[in-house]
């Protein structure tokens, strides 16, 4: 049977993906016990209370003791740190909350997020923000993805378009006057691979929140990347957001990954404002009735699920594609959204 130390030594290969060190050293390994018929328990005090990576170190953590010789199971209770604990552990690092610079004012902050890529989530972002400024609204969007990042070809924004000066980042501007901001704008070419570590990802987010000359916007809308990633967590857990919109599609796995999605807002207690289900049908132009080409909608499903409405679903509309793939998704107008663009600019901002 293996001794305290060794079963301590072995829990030092479970890491903290969001903090990327391993939870011993975090000191998250709390109660240890070890029984004679090889059951091994402890509490994992999490540095966040709800955190959704817990079942990831859960996981780690069982699969690294049952390989020891003698250890049949891991029971894993989940405790959380106290504020002096985590600042024990964190020292002066413990990251502080991100904060806008002295020339940036925003009203609201909402993200946009999907459970996988490709459902139209930038599409969505971009055409709340039209219709958001269509409204008269003042309208910013982080594109937080930055892998893939598609907003500025949306609007047409050439890459490298954005300047630095001493008192910050100045964000691109579109023909209607709303500003962005991408990894995109920063790159020479379009096509120009970045390789982003996690940790750079959130630092990068964070830099764009805090860095760019924002201004005064209504609304600051957040493109975050496809899925549950740590560094969608990070956003969600740090920047004040009010809300949350959920984008999904007709398909079953598509609206499963977003169970997940919806399970970390609200472990995180982040307001879900409304599902929106794109691609939901597609109407036919000769005799003007709807077809379900990706099968029925689950939005009632996922709204329940999320205790949030179905805010819109959205028809596939070829020539919605066509004018995005040219630049010019401030002439795309897209009807079902403009009731829930209405609400969204009537929320009020977060205290
Ligand atoms: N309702 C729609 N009708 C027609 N085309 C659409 C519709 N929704 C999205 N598209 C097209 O589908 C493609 C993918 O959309 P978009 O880039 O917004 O998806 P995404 O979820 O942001 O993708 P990724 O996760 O890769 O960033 C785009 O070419 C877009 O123009």
């Amino acid at each position: 049977m293996p001794t305290e130390v060794e079963i301590m030594e072995a829990l030092k290969k479970v890491i903290d993906p969001e903090l990327g060190r391993s939870i011993v050293d975090l000191q998250m390994v709390r109660d240890l016990k070890i029984d004679p018929e090889g059951l091994v328990s402890f509490t994992l005090a999490l540095t966040a209370p709800g955190c959704p990576l817990k079942d990831r170190m859960q996981q780690d953590a069982h699969a690294v003791l049952t390989a020891l010789p003698g250890i049949r199971d891991v029971k894993v209770t989940f405790g959380a740190m106290t504020e002096e604990e985590r600042a024990a552990v964190f020292g002066h690092s413990t990251p502080s909350l991100p904060k806008l610079n002295e020339f940036s004012k925003i009203g609201q902050t909402i993200a946009v997020m999907s459970g996988k890529g490709g459902v139209g989530k930038s599409l969505v972002t971009a055409s709340l923000a039209v219709n958001l400024a269509r409204q008269g609204k003042k309208v910013g969007i982080l594109d937080a993805d930055l892998t893939g990042p598609s907003i500025p070809k949306l609007f047409g924004l050439p890459p490298g378009g954005v300047r630095g000066s001493d008192m910050g980042i100045l964000p691109g501007n579109t023909r209607t006057g709303i500003r962005i901001m991408s990894t995109n704008l920063l790159v020479p070419e379009e096509d120009t691979a970045v390789v982003w570590r996690g940790p750079i990802v959130s630092g990068t987010i964070r830099q764009f929140y805090e860095q760019v000359l924002w201004g005064r916007l209504d609304v600051l809308l957040i493109d975050l990347p496809p899925g549950t990633s740590d560094a969608n967590l990070t956003v969600v857990q740090t920047i004040p957001l009010d809300g949350v919109v959920l984008v999904t599609t007709p398909q079953a796995l598509a609206s499963l990954v977003v169970r997940k999605g919806v399970r970390m807002l609200q472990e995180l207690e982040v307001p879900i404002l409304g599902i929106i289900e794109n691609m939901s049908y597609y109407t036919c132009p000769d005799t003007g009735k709807p077809h379900e080409i990706f099968g029925p909608s689950h939005a009632a499903e996922v709204a329940q699920l999320a205790g949030a409405a179905v805010a819109a679903r959205l028809p596939i509309r070829p020539e919605i594609a066509a004018q995005c793939d040219d630049g010019r998704v401030e002439d795309v107008t897209i009807p079902e959204l403009e009731a829930f663009t209405r609400q969204l600019a009537g929320i009020p901002a977060a205290a």
